[in-house]
């Protein structure tokens, strides 16, 4: 639990992700601020220096340089580890006179040999930097970059990836050729790329390091997407007072399906758990006996027929809904999930309740006005919405033409709001891809909904208090272990 360990020294300007072309805006502005673009490099090599010297001892080192700047932080890692008595050679794609301005000026000071690039550079090397291509990357990894790489990828020997591993894309964490790294060293911020799939495995550790950036320049690019973390929401996120009673806390309300029960239970404990003063869970009377038996402090609300359900859905004494989980996909799902959304009130549109709107994604843009959240999987996602582009990108499109929070599932979970803000979970561990655990994520946001916490804020909340919990229990999750671990993770945060 060492994220929770360290969340309250970070801020949320900290957890900003900077794109590739932000990123160059970033190193514009601190050279207009005074930092030179030279400085900026020197900053950079030798915090990679640095961070191979915390993790390693002495040994042969080859760094492996490209045609651009991520070549010109390679040189000056180079010369810092050199200077500091390691032995070190370099390899480059290319000549080192074709280099430019501050990447030319420090190649310029390395009087070692340049060899040229080859798998057959590899041989006698037990460290390897790989400095070929960063934010500059513009096309697959091709001819000497592809070969050489691919053949460090089948040693043991470690490679250290500067900026980002080759191949991989900034902005989105495609991979063009990239091979693991077991340490990444980024500069100023994350790009989204060091957390989206496959980047983020890629990447390995990654270490993000101050070269020198004014913090003013995070001011004016003013960026829309941030790594999940407390800092974002912890000061919204609900928490019971002294003066607080049972009612005060939200009354959530869940679509129980038949014969699949399963799935709404777990729903409604994880609405329980995070904090819902009253959870009930609404049943068609044939499922009654079945949902009655097995809960205690979730209520059960049986109905007959689908206008008592609206009826139901017209009291005041709900504060939010949630449609899907084992609510099959059918029309009364969809009629249910429509009077849902027509109350204006928090919604959740869930599993089933998604893919019931496949042959009509329009009726749900039209029906969502008031609070919503959509938590697809990507099989669901490409039933409703355009399935082009990177996560982060579609999940944005999906959330700015529907007009609701969506959250796209997946071991990078992308949260994405109407207006363009966009977070990346990184914190799921990969024993969350287990039956039933979405139903209980989409409970876990329901309960904050109903708590009066805004839908962006519960489902980003939500996506990293259920990652949390299943880290707190390891192997063997179950998704009906998740409600139960929840208290544990709020008292680690409160503390
Ligand atoms: N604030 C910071 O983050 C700082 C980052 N720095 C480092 O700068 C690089 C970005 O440098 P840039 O020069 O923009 O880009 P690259 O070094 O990654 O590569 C550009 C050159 O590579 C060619 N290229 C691109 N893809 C390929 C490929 N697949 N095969 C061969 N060649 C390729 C590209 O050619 P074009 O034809 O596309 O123009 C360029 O020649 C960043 O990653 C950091 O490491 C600063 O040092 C400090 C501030
Ligand atoms: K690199």
């Amino acid at each position: 639990m060492n994220m929770l360990i360290s969340e309250s020294v970070l801020t949320n300007r900290q957890c900003a992700l900077l794109t590739v072309g932000q990123m160059a805006e970033a190193d514009r502005r601190s050279v207009a601020a005074g930092v030179s673009s030279f400085e900026l490099m020197a900053n950079a090599g030798a915090a990679v220096a640095h961070e191979i010297e915390c993790h390693w001892t002495p040994r042969p080192v080859l760094v492996l340089c490209g045609p651009g700047n991520n070549g010109g932080d390679g040189f000056v890692t180079a010369h810092v580890l050199a200077e500091a008595g390691w032995p070190v050679r370099v390899a480059m794609l290319g000549s080192r006179f074709s280099l430019k301005d501050e990447a030319r000026q420090h190649a310029q000071r390395w009087v070692g040999e340049v060899e040229a690039l080859s798998p057959e550079v590899l041989e006698g090397a037990e460290l390897i930097v790989d400095a070929l291509f960063g934010a500059g990357l513009s096309r697959p990894l091709q001819d000497q970059a592809l070969e050489t790489l691919a053949a460090a990828s089948h040693g043991t020997v470690p490679i250290v990836a500067i900026d980002t591993p080759s191949g991989v894309m900034g902005d989105s964490g495609e991979s063009l050729g990239a091979v693991p790294a077991v340490l990444t060293v980024t500069f100023f911020r994350k790009k989204p790329g060091h957390l989206l799939l496959p980047g983020r495995d890629l990447c390995g550790e990654v270490i993000v390091a101050d070269i020198g950036t004014p913090k003013a320049v995070l001011d004016a690019i003013a960026p829309q997407t941030y790594e999940n973390h407390p800092a974002l929401w912890l000061a919204n996120l609900p928490r019971a007072t002294s003066d607080t009673d049972k009612h005060s806390r939200g009354h959530a309300l869940i679509f129980g399906g038949y014969p699949m029960t399963g799935a709404a239970r777990m729903a409604a404990r994880g609405a329980a758990r995070a904090g819902s003063g009253l959870t009930t869970i609404a049943v068609p009377e044939i499922a009654f006996p079945i949902y009655a038996t097995v809960l205690d402090s979730i209520m059960v609300r049986p109905w007959l027929t689908p206008e008592d359900f609206g009826h139901l859905l017209n009291g005041s004494r709900f504060s939010a809904w949630l449609i899907g989980p084992g609510a099959g996909v059918d029309k009364e799902t969809f009629g249910h999930a429509l009077a849902m959304l027509a109350t204006g009130r928090p919604t959740i549109i869930d599993a089933d309740a998604i893919t019931a709107f496949q042959d009509e994604p329009g009726a749900l843009d039209r029906a969502i006005h008031g609070p919503c959240v959509l938590t697809p999987h990507e099989s669901e996602f490409r039933r409703v919405f355009d399935p082009f582009g990177d996560k982060l990108t579609r999940t944005r499109a999906a959330a700015r033409r529907c007009g609701a929070v969506v959250v796209l599932k997946g071991s990078d979970t992308v949260i994405a709001a109407p207006d363009g803000r966009a977070i990346i979970n990184a914190n799921a561990p990969p024993t969350l891809a287990t039956a039933g655990t979405g139903d209980v994520l989409s409970g876990i946001i329901l309960g904050l909904l109903a708590q009066g916490m805004s839908a962006f804020d519960s489902a980003a909340a939500g996506v990293w208090l259920h990652g949390a919990a299943a880290a707190e229990f390891g192997p063997g999750l179950l998704a009906e272990d998740l409600p139960d671990l929840l208290p544990a993770v709020f008292r680690r945060l409160y503390s």
